[in-house]
């Protein structure tokens, strides 16, 4: 194996995220160099990860199990990062090659690879390569290259509104994805990754902010999505890190000025009636296999995240609460 990772998380007390390095796409159109094929493709990811669960949530909610293989590591990273631990329902080696760490996956693309070790990370089985590990790119994909292959009913094309991310509403969903990805998605990292004081409260206000703001959206249109009837990307992005706050960001991040259940009753119920839709035509349960398999693990990830970014000595504490991780939805607050 080639040298080990140099990528600098830190500077001057404020968590910095580098930038995804594999960036093809695959394509609907056969004579492209990643055409989209049923079984030719995988994805490796964490059930820790809230960017790889993303793309968990589309692979699902598109109906794509049966095309795109999924290979699940360790809910929580080694020294040397992700791994095959085969604990909590994950596998024991690479499928394809047997490795045990991810970064040997990185390294048979590029013995000299020297950037950061990530998941996801979508796998070309057939020219044996990374075509893309950056989740915003990998979930646009999902959502129409691979539609001739899925029932039609399921097709982007055919699904009222004009699906995930119809054209009429890009520029709506691509505003509320900015902010949401500075101060929510990525925020909670920058608070609980800081290493200062000053840079803790620096984003940790601003991300405060955000969750205000779109409480006041949900309340204000009073529908169950971000925007509106209408289901969207702009709700997929901002499950993953609403599923973990109560029990990881609050706690673990530090990102304690108020709670989900507690201090925001139309999230909350946006979060509880995505999470308990265990299966209707709309989600196939997307949001429930995704998340409630790794729930209870999440804290854990956090922890000896935060304690290796920010270099902390001693043990490594997990917090347990809040004893409800999700909690229910009653009969007559259900959509689906
Ligand atoms: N921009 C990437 C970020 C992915 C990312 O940061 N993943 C984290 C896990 S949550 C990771 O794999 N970190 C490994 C490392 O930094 O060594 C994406 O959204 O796909």
């Amino acid at each position: 194996m080639s040298q080990p990772n140099k990528i600098e998380y830190q500077k001057n007390g404020r968590f910095t995220r580098p930038d995804s390095t594999f960036r093809d796409f695959v394509s609907a159109d056969p004579n492209s160099k990643f055409p989209a094929e049923k079984g030719r493709y995988a994805l490796y990811i964490s059930g820790g990860c809230p960017w790889a669960h993303r793309t968990n949530i589309v692979r699902s909610l598109k109906r794509l199990e049966d095309i795109i293989d999924v290979y699940i590591l360790s809910a929580s990273m080694s020294d040397k990062g992700w791994w095959f631990d085969g604990l909590n329902g994950t596998l024991p080696k690479d499928p394809l090659y047997g490795f045990t760490y991810l970064r040997e996956l990185y390294y048979k693309v590029d013995p000299d690879f020297d950037g950061r070790f990530t998941v996801p990370v979508l796998w070309d089985k057939k020219t044996e390569t990374i075509v893309n590990n950056e989740s915003s790119e990998i979930i646009r994909m999902f959502y129409t290259e691979f539609d001739a292959l899925i029932p039609e009913e399921f097709r982007e094309v055919n699904k009222p509104g004009g699906g995930l991310y119809p054209e009429h509403l890009r520029k709506e969903i691509d505003e509320i994805n900015d902010w949401v990805y500075n101060t929510v998605n990525n925020g909670v990292y920058k608070t609980g990754f800081a290493t200062k004081q000053e840079t803790y409260e620096e984003n940790l206000y601003p991300l405060f902010k955000s969750l205000d703001r779109l409480e006041d959206i949900l309340a204000s249109h009073g529908k169950p999505f971000l925007l509106g009837d209408q289901f969207t990307e702009a709700d997929i992005r901002l499950f993953p890190t609403i599923v973990r706050f109560d029990t990881s960001y609050h706690t673990v991040f530090l990102c304690n000025l108020k709670s989900i259940r507690h201090d925001y009753p139309h999230l909350n119920k946006w979060l509880r009636r995505l999470y308990w839709d265990e299966g209707s035509k709309v989600t196939g349960g997307a949001f429930h296999k995704t998340s409630a398999p790794w729930i209870h693990l999440y804290a854990t990830g956090y922890a000896r995240g935060r304690a290796s970014v920010t270099k902390l000595e001693g043990p490594v504490i997990i917090p347990r609460g809040p004893a409800v991780p999700v909690e229910p939805l009653a009969e007559n607050e259900k959509i689906w």
